[in-house]
């Protein structure tokens, strides 16, 4: 939408027929975005070597476990080089690739130019309504980088640019962890106490993973990290939050999935980071507490005690040897 709103022309590829005919038809997606109505210049098409036909750029917008099977798709249907710019926010389970990793791993040569990483806090409820919005794009070549900010800037939608592929990357996927952990708290009962704890704790064991994977500390207070951060810890349109939230208040996972009905990007995301903090020897204590609420049937109470009672350390030892 904020693409066709500034007057490139642009279609949206669906899986489901009937999907892409409500978007081209009647200009709203009801199941995903309910009121919303969408450009009428957007186009939208389920046949994918239709709806990438002719492209310059492509923007992968599926959740993360669709990213293989779409690129795969696509080698088969594209013929010219395109530049593509990904909005997925996750890390592969056992591969522990970023998306763009898993992307260059999958997309034939020929057919990618370049990969940028769009990322930031935009809930796509209020940026359909053109409410002020910041994001991030980061690419390995800054001119990538740049062709993607003057595609989707305008007066609601503002983009900086980054040189930090792998924080930007780490930065939005593991923010989900954290707004899952934001909603158990609330689930709990706990108030803002908690959940600025989660915050500011969460982006600590963040930042000390990217930088073990090669970010710029910086990157983790800027948009992708900082600011995806708080809203989605603070937001009722995360589905990441509202996912915490059912388990904090007693639902078990398959009961909260069921009842979603859209990507929950984080209960991936915890097990990939999980693998990645033991492998890299990088404590990251709330991720270990979800992963034992998510995946092991411990109770949440039970883990905010142990969270509590660690030892004693200080705020910023942590901080030693990032400059
Ligand atoms: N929503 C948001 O505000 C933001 C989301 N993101 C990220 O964008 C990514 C996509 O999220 P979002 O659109 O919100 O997810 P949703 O669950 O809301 O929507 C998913 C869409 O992708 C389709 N889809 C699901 N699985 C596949 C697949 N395997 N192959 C192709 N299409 C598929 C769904 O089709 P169907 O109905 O047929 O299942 C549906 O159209 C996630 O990584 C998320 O973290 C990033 C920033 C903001
Ligand atoms: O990443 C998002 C906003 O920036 C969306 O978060 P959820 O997937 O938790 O809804």
């Amino acid at each position: 939408a904020v693409l066709a709103s500034n007057g490139h022309d642009c279609t949206l590829w669906s899986r489901r027929t009937e999907q892409a005919e409500e978007i081209a038809e009647k200009h709203t997606n009801e199941q995903y975005l309910p009121g919303a109505v969408l450009p009428d210049t957007l186009k939208a098409d389920h046949n994918l070597a239709r709806a990438v036909s002719g492209a310059s750029i492509i923007v992968m917008a599926v959740p993360t476990k669709g990213i293989r099977k779409v690129c795969r798709d696509l080698n088969s249907v594209l013929e010219g080089p395109v530049l593509f710019a990904h909005v997925s926010k996750g890390i592969e389970p056992d591969t522990h690739k970023r998306i763009s990793e898993v992307m260059e791993e999958e997309l034939d040569r020929e057919i990618c130019q370049g990969i940028v990483v769009l990322s930031g806090p935009s809930h796509a409820e209020e940026v359909i309504r053109n409410q002020p919005t910041t994001v991030t794009v980061a690419a390995k070549n800054t001119e990538h980088a740049r062709r993607v900010q003057d595609l989707f800037m305008n007066q609601s939608f503002r983009v900086y640019t980054n040189d930090d592929v792998v924080g930007v990357e780490i930065g939005g996927a593991l923010k989900n962890i954290i707004a899952l952990a934001a909603g158990v708290t609330d689930g709990l009962g706990y108030g803002d106490n908690a959940k600025a704890a989660l915050i500011t704790r969460g982006l600590a064991e963040i930042t000390r993973l990217g930088v073990a994977m090669g970010a710029n500390p910086l990157t983790f207070s800027g948009l992708s990290g900082l600011g995806d951060l708080i809203v989605t810890c603070t937001s009722v349109h995360s589905r990441n939050w509202r996912a915490g939230n059912m388990l904090g208040k007693g639902k078990s996972l398959d009961e909260v999935l069921d009842s979603m009905g859209m990507v929950v990007e984080g209960v991936r995301t915890t097990k990939a980071a999980h693998q990645l903090s033991k492998e890299c020897g990088v404590p990251m204590p709330i991720t270990e507490a979800l992963y034992a609420v998510l995946f092991e049937g411990q109770k949440p109470i039970d883990r905010v005690e142990l969270l509590m009672g660690r030892m004693k350390k200080n705020e910023t030892e942590d901080l030693a040897g990032w400059s």
